[in-house]
């Protein structure tokens, strides 16, 4: 049986042949809450947060609608060959109380949240909360691994410069990680890219900063296993935190977020790319976007949930590696 960085055996989920799954409250993948086991290697935290969208609200209630689509999560993940609940202690760091009506009060709160969840050793898993929380997570990040390579999931570029005056919003965060210089300009990468721009300069503008681009018909032409080898290419051993905007799937695939754009990924070639990356350097990642009010059946919250449950095998996975060495 595999131990904690505590000595102890990792708490698992409930058991779903005990206690059906559709009973209790929802915890993400009916793991145990943080308060339950004191600390762990994977923290799943929620960022109720959505002041700083620029169209449909509502990402707010993304982290809690991702628990409930999780109950049906199982604990063991064929895809990638690993139990990620027995390999590494994963529990629910519940949510982050931000500020509604402040958005630079809610980037500190976000940022010392993240502070006090990586000093305890823990990996942050985020459910969100709208895009602008990505900044103070990956500066929480830096302070402790230095600048990281980023993987960003997304239709949107999420590089542009201001909205109506504000520099924090859910467009805006990977400039002014680049700009604060805590992202390796080396690695860094967005995936699904596609939909029209306000012009041709903000590639330009994207490129200057150091990002490639895979747009979702790159994709959807070469292929997730073709995409997958190349990124994991440009990522190298290097700390790698990975952003994945639930806009990044076809609104077919993920209807429930604030800004759709046609002609996005299938939930299968995202989850594909992910499990490619396994042998990544996962430092902590984070899926946002998910606004349960214009999902239908879950559709969207399901999918994250799987996403999420990518994410957290591959850093339960590194964690477990680790400890073996
Ligand atoms: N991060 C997300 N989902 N969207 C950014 C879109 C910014 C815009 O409306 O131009
Ligand atoms: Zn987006
Ligand atoms: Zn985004």
């Amino acid at each position: 049986m595999t131990s904690t960085h505590n000595g102890a055996t990792p708490r698992g989920p409930v058991d779903s042949s005990r206690i059906p799954r559709y009973a209790g409250p929802a915890t993400f993948a009916r793991l145990p809450r943080l308060d339950e086991v004191g600390t762990a290697d994977v923290a799943v935290i929620g960022v109720p947060f959505d002041s700083g969208v620029s169209y449909r609200p509502g990402a707010r209630f993304g982290g809690n609608a991702i628990r409930e689509a999780s109950r049906l999560l199982r604990p063991y993940n064929p895809a990638q060959d690993a139990s990620p609940f027995a390999l590494a202690q994963v529990a629910d760091g519940g949510d982050v109380a931000v500020n509604p009506f402040n958005i630079d009060e809610a980037v500190e709160t976000v940022e010392a949240a993240a502070d006090d969840l990586l000093g305890t050793g823990a990996r942050l898993m985020t459910l969100g909360g709208d895009h602008t929380i990505a900044l103070p997570l990956l500066r929480s990040v830096a302070k402790k691994h230095g600048p990281v390579a980023l993987l960003h999931f997304d239709a949107h570029l999420d590089t542009w410069d201001t909205y109506f005056g504000a520099e924090y919003t859910h467009g805006t965060p990977f400039r002014r990680a680049v700009e604060e210089g805590i992202l390796d300009t080396s690695a860094l990468s967005h995936v699904g890219t596609r939909g029209p721009l306000y012009g041709k300069q903000d590639l330009k503008d994207d490129e200057k900063m150091g990002f490639g681009i895979v747009t979702s018909a790159d994709v959807y032409r070469r292929g997730a296993d073709e995409v997958a080898d190349q990124l994991r290419q440009r990522i190298g051993d290097r700390p790698l935190y990975i952003s994945i905007d639930i806009d990044c799937l076809d609104p077919a695939h993920a209807p429930g977020t604030g800004t759709p754009e046609a002609g996005g990924m299938t939930s299968r070639e995202l989850l594909e790319i992910l499990r490619g990356l396994a042998d990544c350097n996962l430092v902590s990642a984070d899926v946002v976007e998910v606004a349960p009010a214009y999902d239908h059946a879950e559709i969207t919250s399901v999918a994250a949930s799987h996403t999420a449950y990518e994410l957290t095998t591959i850093m339960s996975r590194q964690i477990a590696k680790a400890r073996t060495q």
